[in-house]
């Protein structure tokens, strides 16, 4: 059995256990057993039960959206406000022990709203479940990085970091660098436009210590050093990230007002519910996402229906909206529109769709 089944099972007999002089003792020794489990969860040596369990979570809907954030600041208790789904909310750390999926139903679009246990300082290397809640997020459309707003500044930076240590990349996109790797030839460098911060020498010596010999690198906008790195190691992950400083409750009306002004960030009370709507219309404009409209050959678009798609999507994404099986099938798609040259265009799979194209795809007879 594993430390969750044990957990739930403590809990259910808890649950149906009254309260009395007669089951004191019992229901004492039953806490200190839930205790003791939560506690093995929570370490990352725990060998039983530490691993992934729990964070099995399929994904499903539009969009993911993952919950960051220190214990208690209130994740659980937006989790239960913006979905049907109940998250337990509590005023002790790491009530949540697992990752909990809710959804979001806004403006036609299905979002998965995942609540996750707290993380600390030092998540990355395993406290906690950081290690779990992280490899979550990097699944993520986007990050909900949650900050109690007395202390969110501190809170912020530390969070931020740990995200970076593992590869996060937060609101910014992938370096605009081409770089590939060859059997021979050595390193040819190029840019296409005046660099501050890297130069050809320097961008030899990194792939030296890279060990690589062979390679083609063309710089095409001002990079830093470390983002060139990030194109070399390649394993990045790029993700949006909106800061909610929830419990503003708690705090003066003149920070409440600093806070709002700041970029990416949304204030909020879940307990209060203030401005929740505006925080769930935050979250859909961030997700960035795009409605595109199918059509049959002959007939007017189904614009009731229309499909959600994620910014930068392709035909083949709509393709696999539509059927599992569509592309097998697929010759070529039509497309009106912003995305479109001239009205229609012929395009194929890699074409990139934008918000209200109207897509009719052609099969193979
Ligand atoms: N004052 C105030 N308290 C809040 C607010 N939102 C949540 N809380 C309280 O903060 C405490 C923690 O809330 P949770 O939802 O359990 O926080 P969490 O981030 O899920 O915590 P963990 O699962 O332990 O990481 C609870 O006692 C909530 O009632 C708020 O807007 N204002
Ligand atoms: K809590
Ligand atoms: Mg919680």
């Amino acid at each position: 059995m594993g430390i969750l089944e044990k957990i739930a099972e403590i809990e259910k007999e808890m649950s149906r256990t009254q309260k009395n002089k007669a089951t004191e003792y019992h229901i004492g020794l039953l806490k200190a057993k839930l205790a003791r489990y939560r506690t093995m969860l929570l370490e990352p040596s725990s060998k039983s039960g530490g691993k992934g369990e729990g964070f099995d979570v399929m994904k499903s809907g539009d969009a993911r959206v993952a919950m960051i954030g220190f214990p208690s600041v209130g994740k659980s208790t937006f989790l239960s406000k913006a979905t049907e789904t109940r998250s337990e909310s509590a005023n002790y750390e790491f009530t949540t022990l697992t990752c909990i999926p809710g959804k979001i139903h806004y403006k036609g679009a299905n979002i998965q709203l995942l609540d996750l246990p707290g993380i600390i300082e030092g998540a990355a290397q395993g406290k906690g479940r950081g290690r779990q809640v992280i490899a979550v997020a990097k699944t993520a459309d986007l990050i909900l990085m949650m900050l109690d707003a007395s202390k969110g500044e501190k809170q912020k930076e530390l969070l931020e970091k740990e995200l970076e240590s593992v590869g996060i990349r937060l609101n910014s996109r992938k370096p605009n660098i081409y770089f590939k790797v060859k059997k021979g030839g050595g390193i040819s460098f190029n840019a296409t436009c005046k660099l501050t911060h890297l130069n050809e020498k320097l961008v030899y010596v990194i792939l030296h210590d890279y060990k690589i010999h062979n390679a083609e690198v063309l710089v095409r906008e001002d990079c830093t050093v470390d983002e060139f790195i990030d194109v070399i190691l390649g394993n990045r992950k790029y993700i949006k990230c909106l800061y909610c400083y929830n419990k503003i409750d708690q705090i003066s009306l003149e920070e409440v007002d600093r806070l709002a002004r700041e970029p990416n960030s949304v204030v909020c009370s879940c307990e209060m519910d203030l401005n929740m709507d505006y925080l769930i219309e935050k979250i859909w404009t961030t997700l960035d996402l795009l409605r595109v409209y199918t059509k049959r050959r002959g007939e007017y678009p189904d614009f009731e229906g229309g499909l959600i798609l994620r910014n930068n999507s392709t035909i083949e994404h709509v393709c696999h909206h539509i059927h599992r099986t569509l592309v097998d099938d697929f010759k070529y798609a039509l497309v009106w529109g912003t995305s479109a040259k001239h009205q229609p265009q012929r395009v194929g799979l890699n074409h990139v769709v934008e918000t209200e194209d109207v897509i009719q795809i052609v099969k193979k007879i």
